[in-house]
């Protein structure tokens, strides 16, 4: 269907289907095409993987994928045998039945089953070595955290953390840096930022406070590709308060605003932070001009299939120091890391996805914003939302100062409820 209205089909190198592909399904498209075959998780961890620059979220994407494809029948081999997809290699498809039946004649059993177990056993090791690695990086980043505390409580202030949090690409990053007048890494690709990044605010009451800019979630994300950041999305489940900036020209901006609600509900933030939390939308100068390109992944008609298709081989050829770096850092893994990986199964296809969540927690349909307009590109509204920022942190103070030591966010007290809100337009 894709490739008729193409003209011609060698000029592709890889299909993407927006939608999460079933092991079987994949390779059946695989053979039909003669292509590889990239699904929307598959896209999301070679995004991942590309943009992530930190040891910590260099190791979480690579858990992401080990995760992923663990439950793939594809396995995917680089020029150089190394596991990869895509531009470095090609995709083959390997059934461990397959491979049995074709050895011996016979169904299950013999080499293919014990490879298989082999594979298994490999993955298993690579995610045990993976978690821990990942629990000293992050144990090196809450030393850091506390470090910080420490000094801060030495001076005698301590920084509230606000946590910028989001659907992708909704301007996160933007924001922050306009915020913080301090540039950084704004891009419009997808996924630009996987690493929080602590910038420091001044509020115009004088406090300081510490923005940390976060990774932007996506709908329909396998459980185990957020498990893989919980690491980094700790600083959003312990940030006093939260930011949600929502990308005020997107078409589905209501899917945007639930799959975010889902989110930080599935990673244990708690209800009265998701309460209080400010919903910002941004990109309020965008009116008129039309949406050339496409950077949602959630509209699955054909031509935006293309797009992103053509995104795809702009990836390929759009930083190839990039690409070069995550080439290398491949070839530098130890042997035993993933360079054969067979799923155990061939059915497998109950991906768990989001649940929206059984128990009556915060939705989006409680917590209706927008709470401020802004245009992190003009600068419209910032201001508005700084003060904003500075009347919900005081209602907070008295509670964190009396629980500096767990450091748990708590709800105001009764009494805080009765501080008023100064109107945005009595502000300026
Ligand atoms: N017109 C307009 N574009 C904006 C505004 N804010 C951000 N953008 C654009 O939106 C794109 C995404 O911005 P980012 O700040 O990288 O988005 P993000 O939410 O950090 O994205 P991820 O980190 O990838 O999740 C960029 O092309 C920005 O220039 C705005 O206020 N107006
Ligand atoms: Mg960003």
């Amino acid at each position: 269907m894709l490739f008729q209205s193409l003209d011609d089909q060698e000029e592709v190198d890889a299909v993407f289907v927006n939608a999460i592909l079933t092991a079987i399904q994949q390779r059946n498209l695989e053979r039909i095409w003669a292509k590889p075959v990239l699904d929307r998780v598959g896209l999301i961890i070679e995004i991942f993987n590309a943009h992530a620059h930190t040891k910590e979220a260099k190791l979480q994407a690579e858990l992401a994928a080990l995760m992923y494809k663990k439950s793939r029948l594809v396995r995917v081999r680089g020029t150089d045998g190394s596991q990869t997809f895509g531009q470095f290699g090609e995709a083959e498809v390997v059934s461990a039945r397959g491979r049995a039946s074709s050895g011996n004649g016979g169904f299950v059993g013999g080499a293919g089953e014990t490879e298989l177990q082999l594979q298994r056993r490999r993955i298993a090791d690579r995610r045990l070595r993976l978690l821990s690695q990942i629990k000293e990086a992050r144990r090196t980043r809450l030393l850091h955290r506390a470090g910080r505390k420490k000094r801060e409580g030495l001076e005698g202030h301590s920084s509230a953390t606000i946590a910028v949090v989001g659907y992708t690409n909704a301007g996160k990053s933007t924001l922050t840096s306009a915020l913080s007048k301090t540039a950084l890494y704004c891009n419009e690709r997808l996924f630009a930022t996987l690493d929080p990044t602590l910038k420091s605010v001044h509020l115009p009451s004088g406090k300081k406070v510490l923005l940390s800019d976060t990774v932007g979630f996506i709908s329909d994300l396998p459980i185990e590709l957020v498990n893989a950041f919980q690491s980094t999305l700790e600083e959003v489940v312990e940030a006093d308060l939260l930011l949600h900036v929502v990308d005020s020209t997107a078409p589905n901006i209501e899917e945007h605003r639930s799959t975010v609600f889902h989110v930080l509900n599935q990673i244990g933030v708690p209800e009265e932070k998701l309460q209080n939390m400010i919903e910002v939308w941004n990109k309020i100068d965008y009116e008129e001009e039309e949406v050339e390109d496409s950077h949602y992944l959630d509209d699955g008609e054909e031509e935006e299939e293309a797009e992103l298709i053509d995104g795809l081989k702009a990836e390929e050829t759009f930083d190839e120091s990039e690409a070069t770096l995550v080439e290398d850092e491949i070839q530098n893994q130890d042997d035993d890391s993933v360079e054969w990986l067979l799923s155990e199964d061939e059915n497998v296809d109950d991906i768990e996805l989001w649940k929206v969540p059984e128990v009556a927690k915060v939705d989006a349909a409680q917590n209706k914003g927008p709470h401020v307009r802004v245009s992190a590109l003009t600068g419209v509204g910032l201001k508005e939302l700084l003060y904003l920022i500075d009347e919900k942190l005081k209602s907070e103070t008295i509670v964190e100062r009396s629980d500096l030591q767990e450091r748990k966010w708590r709800p105001p007290r009764n009494d805080d409820e009765n501080v008023r809100l100064i109107p945005l337009e009595d502000r300026v």
